[in-house]
């Protein structure tokens, strides 16, 4: 069964300008029209379905308006994902609360979310059986790893920055599903157990302080709620026998940045690359799902040019339902970085998915052993629908010329690179002080 409407929502969210940018004297230079959703920033103007900040809507609506509905989605069994996007320091983490040390942060999505699904399935228990499970990764240096991973003695592995961690391999069953090989999914009874391993896994995120944030994430983070739900046998419905499976994923995408303004240099500078390399893979999925009339000639969708994109493939243009979080700073002095978040998101606005419940029927003897195996990958196989084919889209690429300043993204009708083609020549190489 297909549902309406799947095609991928924007909302924009402009924070406050930050004490440090009201320091240095930056003023806003972001204006929005909040009965049209727009957002104007000197000639540019662009339309998204929700815009919060500044004069938008309250950004503590956000959660309400974007977030529940797929939370509704994901008890009736389909996939969802929640995307955040924007450049270093421009409220990412915040907004999604995938940082999380243990401090009270009631507005952030991730712990909304945790609340409400708990609250749902509490009032769904007397009708359906529940086997709730979570898992924490973060892209870092384009190699996926695992945040509640746990040393022998069951201590949590902290991320030293030189520590060797063993990478996940990254597994495609037949129908296209993208799963992760040994990946940690404890199983959950409560929002305090989820909350737990979301500390846990933060702990383990990669983060370092740089001239733009001075608790900036070096990675791509995705936590992961996975579902399963069966309606009891006394239920008077024809489907009682069936396996609903559906995962949302919260994701707060590293943050696009220009080297220069970062400060960063040697190992950082590396990071940096790499970060700006998944998003330049995920603009170009992006590109190429965006544009109708190419999607419609069945464009190639270059999914495999990243984890990233490989880990995304379900939530852009696939099975789920998406909304992607664009953040942004108002101040003057990002004004180009915001111009080319807007950009990114105004074109991912187009991308349709196919969302579809992900029903399973199981035999008798197998749901038994589901629920003997509390945190092994137990999960049946997912109907997916996935369309990759040959054919030309407008692609990003990483801006070198010196009046753009480099190593950030914009877009481009006509050319088409890979993320593994010289980056070199893409991502900042002015920078005198930078020594390789
Ligand atoms: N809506 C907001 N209201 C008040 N402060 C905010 C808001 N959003 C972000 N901030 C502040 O801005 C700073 C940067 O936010 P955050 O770390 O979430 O950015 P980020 O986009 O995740 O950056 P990076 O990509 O470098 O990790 C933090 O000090 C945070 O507290």
């Amino acid at each position: 069964m297909e549902s309406s409407d799947d095609r991928l929502k924007v909302a924009v969210n402009i924070r406050p300008l930050t004490a440090l940018e009201l320091r240095n004297g930056c003023t806003d230079c972001v204006t929005v029209t909040p009965s049209k959703a727009q957002v104007q920033i000197g000639s540019h103007v662009f339309t998204y379905d929700y815009v919060y900040g500044s004069s938008g809507s309250q950004p503590s609506q956000l959660f309400e308006e974007c977030v529940v509905p797929l939370v509704d989605t994901l008890l009736c069994g389909y996939n969802a994902t929640v995307l955040a996007y924007g450049q270093t320091g421009s409220g990412k983490s915040y907004t999604m609360g995938t940082n999380y040390h243990g401090e009270a942060n009631d507005g952030a999505i991730t712990h909304r979310v945790m609340e409400k699904i708990f609250e749902k399935v509490d009032k769904l228990r007397d009708e359906r059986e529940f086997l709730i499970r979570v898992s924490f990764v973060e892209i870092f240096k384009d190699e996926v790893f695992d945040l509640l991973d746990q040393h022998d003695d069951g201590q949590v592995m902290r991320t030293g920055r030189g520590l060797q961690r063993v990478p996940i391999k990254i597994r495609e069953k037949a129908l296209g599903d993208i799963t992760l090989a040994g990946v940690n999914e404890p199983v959950v009874k409560s929002k305090g157990e989820m909350a737990l391993f979301l500390a846990r896994g933060s702990l383990n995120r990669a983060t370092a302080s740089t001239r733009m944030n001075s608790h900036s994430s070096r990675s791509h983070a995705i936590f992961t709620i996975c579902i399963e739900q069966k309606r009891k046998t006394s239920s008077s419905h024809s489907d009682c026998g069936d396996l609903l499976v559906s995962k949302l994923r919260l994701v707060d995408l590293a943050g696009s940045e220009r080297v220069k303004r970062t400060g960063s240099d040697g190992l950082m500078f590396k990071e940096g690359i790499h970060i700006n390399k998944g998003l330049l893979a995920l603009g170009n999925v992006i590109s190429a799902l965006g544009d109708e009339k190419k999607r419609k000639k069945g464009a190639f969708v270059p999914y495999r040019d990243s984890k990233l994109t490989r880990l995304l493939q379900d939530s852009l243009g696939g099975n789920g339902k998406t909304i992607m979080i664009a953040c942004i700073s108002p101040a003057d002095s990002n004004a180009k970085e915001t111009i080319n978040t807007l950009q990114y998101a105004n074109r991912a606005r187009n991308i349709q998915n196919k969302a579809v419940i992900n029903r399973n029927p199981v035999p008798a003897e197998m749901q038994a052993q589901l629920h003997l195996a509390p945190s092994g990958n137990t999960s049946l196989e997912e109907t997916q629908v996935s369309g990759v084919a040959e054919s030309k889209a407008p692609y990003i690429i990483l801006s070198s010329d010196s009046e753009s300043d480099c190593g950030y993204i914009i877009l481009s009708d006509t050319e088409p690179i890979s993320a593994d083609h010289e980056m070199d020549k893409y991502i900042e190489i002015s920078d005198d002080d930078v020594e390789f």
